[in-house]
């Protein structure tokens, strides 16, 4: 199709307000000169404008002015959209079947004829996440909703301001960096599997442990990005009722009211003052999640030791050279702010990343089996208490197990913990084969685009982690959206897939998982807030490996 252009008249575009300001204004003028009352002015005039207005912006502003008009756009009655299929479906989920209907670049409305655009098509990907990335700021609705909890930092920073954050922040992120932090990852994740070791103790036949693992392993990344992010030893694994772990369990209660005002936050930041449970809850989290980052930085501008190797202390000492260097540098908020994001975006992200592999894993034993047989080829003395405490695991470098790394990227392909990033044009900008007009409001759907067949072929919906070592053709690095892609891409990625992996090892060798067949699939109740997550958590049965070995030893012996 050829490339659509902008009109170079302004569409005209109604706003509500000043439309009934005028309307009641009119009504003065027709009630003096005419012999109606001013009330039988008002309402007639009313009686005009509100259908007026409402039948301008649902029926013909979208198909007859908007700009985006020659987008396929998803079928539906404008005048509500397509909002109720969106809130009754996992997220994502409707713009894939739009997208396998309609296109790599759909159109669908929210209520009154509103545009969104989603989009697929790898070369808009790569406009929006390489080519021009700062045309695309997150909106600033969304923006203020995030800064509650996740603080100003780099993630909702934009422009030069953003620029100058990742710059400063990269070098923490480095591989040499993370190789670097990797014995704490070890550390944390031992520790999570004696705890464990010691919850099955207490169940009745001592081998196998039924519970919930996200929250463990929301306390375990929360432990390792603390101390590895910023030197601080929080030890929520030991002790599960700290504030800080408290604050972000709070912050992501998933009762119908605190849903509902979520949502409402992001159209209307200031209902972020109505006294709800919600906003109490979201207030205390955030004082302590605040006073917690205030803490960490001042302790570690106090005490820069140049042997620390975490990433705020690299932060810290870089930052003090270009001072010295008569540079501006990060201010104390800024630095106070990126502690805050790290924090929040640094570990309910992979804990809900691991939770969902430990699930896929106990739904498909074959894989399991296979994966834990790579782990014991190559590291067998992670599988002998003895040998595995006295070996030096800095030695150890996870990315050398492929079928480790095609479990982790499966998993977070099948199901992406970030589900979907927003963003508004500054500019006009082509997206394929359209012009799109500063102000439109985009979404990317990693949980759409991460499983489109133009992109992964027929099995695009199916766990496989042997995917990736056959792609398609068709397969392009934008068919994987679970870190976003470009200088807005996630900066932990490197951390997040060590982590990943190094849990994985060590939960590997001394458990087994399968499903819970008590509770429902968590698969059919996943939620939504900034990350994908199972409502109820997983819980799964786990084994201590030893036994299984025993019983497999009898076995053998008796035959
Ligand atoms: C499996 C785990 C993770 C996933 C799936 C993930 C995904 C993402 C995604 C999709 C974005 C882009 C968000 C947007 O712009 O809307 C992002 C950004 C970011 N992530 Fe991650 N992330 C993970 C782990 C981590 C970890 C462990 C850290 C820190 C240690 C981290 C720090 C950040 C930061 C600071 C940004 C903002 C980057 C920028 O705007 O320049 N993430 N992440």
């Amino acid at each position: 199709m050829a490339a659509q252009r902008t009109t170079s008249v302004a569409p005209f575009k109604p706003r509500f307000m000043p439309l009934m300001l005028t309307a009641t204004l009119a009504a003065g003028v027709v009630s003096r000169s005419s012999s109606l009352s001013t009330a039988a002015a008002l309402v007639l005039l009313y009686a005009v404008t509100v259908p007026s207005y409402v039948i301008y912006w649902s029926w013909i502003y979208p198909y007859y002015i908007s700009p985006l008009r020659h987008v396929p756009t998803v079928p539906g009655n404008p005048l509500y959209g397509q909002m109720f299929e969106i809130l009754e479906n996992e997220v994502g989920v409707c713009q894939r079947e739009w997208h396998k209907r309609h296109g790599p670049i759909v159109r669908y409305f929210f209520p009154l004829g509103t545009e969104r655009l989603s989009i697929a098509d790898d070369d808009a990907l790569k406009q929006m996440t390489i080519k021009n990335p700062y045309n695309y700021p997150k909106p600033l609705g969304a923006r203020k909703w995030m800064t509650r909890i996740l603080g100003e930092g780099i993630l909702l920073a934009e422009g030069n301001a953003h620029v100058h954050q990742r710059k400063a922040l990269t070098p923490g992120f480095s591989i040499g960096s993370i190789r670097t932090l990797a014995p704490i990852f070890w550390r944390k994740s031992f520790l999570m599997a004696k705890l464990w070791d010691q919850e099955i103790g207490r169940s009745k036949d001592k081998k196998t442990g039924t519970f919930e693992v996200l929250e463990w392993l929301n306390r375990t990344t929360l432990d390792i990005i603390c101390e590895a992010g910023f030197g601080t030893e929080v030890n929520s694994l030991e002790n599960p009722e700290t504030p800080l772990r408290e604050a972000y369990r709070k912050v992501f209660v998933f009762d119908t009211l605190s849903r509902l005002m979520h949502g409402l936050q992001t159209l209307f930041p200031l209902t972020k003052y109505i006294p709800a449970k919600m906003n109490r809850d979201m207030e205390a989290s955030r004082g302590i999640i605040l006073g917690s980052a205030t803490k960490i930085i001042k302790e570690k501008q106090a005490t820069a030791n140049p042997a620390d190797k975490d990433i705020l202390s690299l932060l810290v000492r870089d930052n003090l050279k270009l001072q010295a260097a008569g540079e501006a540098g990060l201010s104390f908020e800024t630095m106070r702010d990126q502690v805050m994001t790290f924090l929040g975006a640094g570990h309910d992200t992979t804990a809900t990343g691991v939770t969902w592999t430990l699930h896929l894993l106990s739904k498909h034993l074959g894989v399991q089996c296979k994966l834990r047989e790579e782990i014991r080829k190559h590291y067998p003395f992670l599988f002998d208490r003895e040998r595995r405490e006295n070996f030096d695991i800095s030695t150890i470098d996870p990315d050398h197990l492929p079928y480790l790394d095609n479990v982790c990227r499966e998993s977070l392909r099948y199901i992406p913990p970030i589900p979907m990033t927003v963003r508004e044009l500054v500019e006009d900008d082509k997206l394929g084969d359209y012009v799109v007009p500063k102000g439109t409001t985009i979404l990317v759907y990693s949980n759409a685009i991460n499983r489109l067949p133009e992109y992964w072929g027929p099995t695009a919906d199916e766990f496989d982690p042997d995917r990736w070592d056959r792609l398609p053709d068709s397969y392009t690095t934008n068919a994987f959206m679970t870190f976003l892609q470009g200088p807005r891409g996630c900066i932990g990625r490197k951390f997040a897939e060590t982590e990943m992996k190094i849990l994985l090892c060590v939960l590997l060798s001394q458990f087994t998982f399968a499903r819970d067949e008590s509770v429902q699939d968590p698969e059919e109740l996943k939620m939504w807030r900034l990350v994908l997550r199972p409502r109820d958590g997983v819980q799964l049965k786990v084994t201590k490996l030893i036994f299984l070995f025993l019983l497999v030893l009898n076995f053998n012996i008796m035959t």
